[in-house]
């Protein structure tokens, strides 16, 4: 880097030597800075600069400043942080998702940069170490067993030194006051235990050790490649891809493990452990600051060797990754849908790009996008076709509501009820699934019809029995039950309408008393803990009988589980937008995937008006290929993704003239090419969110086009007031 000339003579031509600066801050770009004379300041160091009458952390960027800004214009960069440089595969990859997404650079830095505290000076714990001995040599046996304790350079802490030595903490002090003691940093004990590749962990089948090893290879050949790996539920894809993370560890490189809900994770731990020896290093939005300081300067000084996290993890500063694994690559929770709006399954392959590491996508269900791309031969695909251990897939049948309907004001049929009881009675455990929370979705005046609505979004309110509140499940807003009809005052009038799973929980205790039940949604389980104190209960068959929404579909490993019932398996069809029919398999699949996990064979039963539905017959047949190829034949000619492109517009504004004034200027301004098409605008399905109204305009382009720079023009093109906004969802996933 030049120097700063000290023979300049006017501002304008000194060679001043100036950088920019990413600050984490929605603005279009960097900003130009000055490097003060004495400072270097090299791209991905973060810094301290002025921002109007504040400072702001930052991080020196890429490309060069402005030439032509006057210096005066100029400000000096304050200083620079003590911590590693960011490394240039994740600034590339910052810019990358913020132009892909096309949100503000500084708007994904800040998730970057998403544990402030870790930037700062860290507190240093003290301790004592020898000083020069002083000319007076005079001590008290006290003071000669604490010296005695002390060799050069070894730094030890002023209560363990006393106590080690017998002495009080005072004769420790005393040295120090006398010249003889230093203060020194203690040497820092490591945040996370080494996980070891060699601990004994399970010995792989052979179509597992095949998978194993070609994973392992591409970890080793330390370059780019994406892996799907797919495999029936229970066929152990998570032993086989421990291996690829074994082989991270030992070419000493970070591996980093998305799974789409950490919290839920306790018996991915629990193998993790058992297979490495000790805990990864967790990373999701419950933790506590403290953790996730040391956390996050635990990943970029490379300490933190394998991480386990919810999508924010790939923004994570890893100065070596080796390998990225995204199980459950298939759900929908990788998509984040507020703020810099992006899907970390996608993101994970263009970060494991940047940083030339293999990427592995896991799935029993794998996205018609991931098929495609297998099947096009871009990603490379291992298959294990078995379960583990002998263990066979589940038997599933239909349970057609048409012919076998519950009883009145139930929701559980014969069919369905005498299996469960059945399976208490052999001493196993059963499941029923439906994924809708509280008592009822909806609640209706018998006299009048009046339906009971959000006031702030277009949505009916859940109605929560046990906590005695109406609920909105999308802004959050909650009233009490009326005691009469709101709309005609009726008294007594207002009668729940459908089931949720508190319902389902009424019925099951009504049916069988003596079973021990346990509810498991995200609002009866709040939290890491008290998911995994639930899984060990029912590990320990200390509960017969669960209860539970999509939380319950995945991952989980329960051996005494040999039943599951789906009380609506048409709940997830009703949507009708582009992927309804793709979600219900897949979400239907896994959950009936949790059943005979081991010995016992698992059998699934699947309540439906729609029997003949392909949902069902696939699901039936367990023939998943055929369903998934009629799906992605279905896609093809219409160019829907995987074969072309979306992207939509949300135009939302609290005035409902605004947000249709803007939607119709887009819709006017809409791009017209050869192969791109743009529907709407109309309004959003949720036409009011959190008191905000809502169009959506949907952008469809073949394959091939670029749609950021069509995006970009058409924007550019409308005058968009202050009081509305326009959020870009390239890929979407939700139509809501
Ligand atoms: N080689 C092995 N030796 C011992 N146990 C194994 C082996 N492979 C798998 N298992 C066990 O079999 C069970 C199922 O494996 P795992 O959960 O990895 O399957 P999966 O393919 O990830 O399933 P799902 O898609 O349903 O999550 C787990 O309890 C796992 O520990
Ligand atoms: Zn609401």
């Amino acid at each position: 880097m030049p120097d700063p000339t000290p023979f300049a003579l006017t501002p304008e031509s000194a060679a001043s030597v100036r950088v920019r600066v990413l600050l984490p801050l929605p603005l279009a770009d960097a900003y130009d800075y000055r490097v003060p004379t004495g400072m270097d300041a090299a791209s991905g160091d973060i810094v301290l600069v002025p921002l109007g009458k504040r400072q702001e952390i930052g991080v020196v960027w890429d490309g060069d400043a402005d030439p032509t800004l006057p210096e005066r214009k100029l400000r000096d960069i304050i200083g620079r942080l003590d911590v590693s440089p960011m490394t240039a595969s994740l600034r590339a990859f910052i810019d990358w998702v913020a132009q892909y997404t096309l949100s503000p650079p500084g708007a994904v830095l800040r998730m970057a940069l998403s544990s402030p505290s870790a930037l700062e000076a860290q507190p240093m714990q003290a301790g004592w170490t020898l000083a020069e001995p002083p000319a007076d040599q005079r001590l008290t046996p006290a003071r000669k067993r604490v010296l005695a304790q002390l060799s050069p350079g070894l730094v030890v802490g002023g209560t363990t030194l006393a106590e080690v030595a017998g002495v009080s903490p005072g004769v420790v002090r005393g040295l120090a006051d006398a010249g003889f003691l230093r203060p020194a940093p203690l040497p820092r004990g490591r945040a996370f235990a080494r996980p070891d590749p060699d601990f004994p962990g399970p010995s792989l089948a052979e179509d597992q050790a095949i998978a194993a090893e070609a994973l392992r290879a591409s970890v080793a050949a330390r370059a780019y490649g994406v892996t799907l790996l797919s495999g029936v539920t229970g066929s152990g894809k998570t032993e086989v891809y421990f291996e690829a993370v074994a082989e991270a560890l030992r070419q000493g490189r970070q591996a980093l493990v998305l799974l789409p809900e950490i919290a839920l994770s306790a018996q991915w731990l629990d193998r993790f452990r058992a297979r490495f020896g000790v805990a990864p290093a967790l990373w999701h939005s419950e933790l506590t600051s403290r953790t996730r300081r040391v956390t996050w300067r635990a990943v970029s000084e490379g300490e933190a060797q394998v991480l386990v996290g919810a999508r924010s993890a790939l923004f994570l500063p890893f100065p070596d990754l080796g390998l990225i694994v995204v199980d459950e690559e298939h759900e929908t929770a990788f998509k984040q849908e507020e703020g810099v709006v992006y899907h970390a399954r996608d993101m994970a392959v263009v970060r494991a790009r940047l940083a030339e590491a293999p990427c592995v996508l896991v799935s029993a269900t794998p996205s018609l996008e991931t098929r495609n791309n297998a099947e096009t031969g871009r990603y490379a695909l291992l298959d294990l076709p078995a379960r583990h251990g002998g263990a066979v897939l589940p038997e599933v049948a239909v349970v057609d509501l048409r012919r076998d309907p519950p009883p009145r004001g139930r929701f559980l049929s014969p069919v369905l009820a005498d299996a469960v009881s059945a399976t208490l009675a052999r001493g196993e455990q059963a499941m029923l699934f439906l994924n809708r929370r509280g008592y009822a979705p909806m609640t209706l005046c018998r006299s009048c019809g009046h339906r009971m609505q959000c006031p702030n979004c277009s949505a009916w309110l859940v109605e929560h029995r046990a906590h005695k509140r109406l609920q909105c499940h999308h802004c959050g807003h909650t009233e009490p039950p009326p005691a009469q009809c709101p709309q005609c005052a009726a008294p007594n009038s207002l009668v729940p309408i459908g089931p949720g799973i508190e319902r389902v929980l009424e019925e099951s205790v009504a049916l069988w008393p003596e079973a021990r039940v346990i509810v498991m949604a995200s609002d009866t389980l709040p939290g890491p803990a008290a998911a995994a104190a639930a899984a060990r209960a029912i590990e320990a068959r200390e509960v017969d009988l669960l209860i539970g929404t999509q939380i319950m579909a995945k991952g989980w490993h329960f051996p005494h589980l040999t039943l599951v019932g789906v009380v609506d398996a048409d709940l997830g069809l009703a949507g009708g937008d582009l992927r309804a029919a793709e979600r219900t398999v897949q979400l239907l699949h896994q959950v009936a995937g949790r059943a005979g996990r081991e010995a016992a064979r698992g059998r699934v039963l699947l309540q439906s008006f729609n029997p003949d539905h392909p949902v069902m017959q696939a699901l039936v047949s367990g023939n998943l290929e055929s369903f998934m190829e009629a799906e992605s034949a279905a896609r093809r000619p219409g160019h829907w993704p995987p074969f072309g492109r979306l992207a939509a517009l949300i135009v939302s504004s609290e005035e409902e003239r605004a947000a249709d004034r803007v939607a119709r200027d887009l819709g006017l301004a809409a791009p017209a090419m050869e192969g791109v098409q743009v529907l709407g605008p109309a309004p959003a399905p949720l036409a009011l969110l959190r008191g905000r109204h809502r169009r959506r305009l949907l952008l469809k382009a073949r394959r091939g086009i670029a749609v950021q720079p069509l995006l970009r023009e058409w924007l550019a093109r409308v005058a968009i007031p202050a009081s509305v906004k326009v959020q870009v969802d390239v890929d979407p996933v939700g139509f809501l």
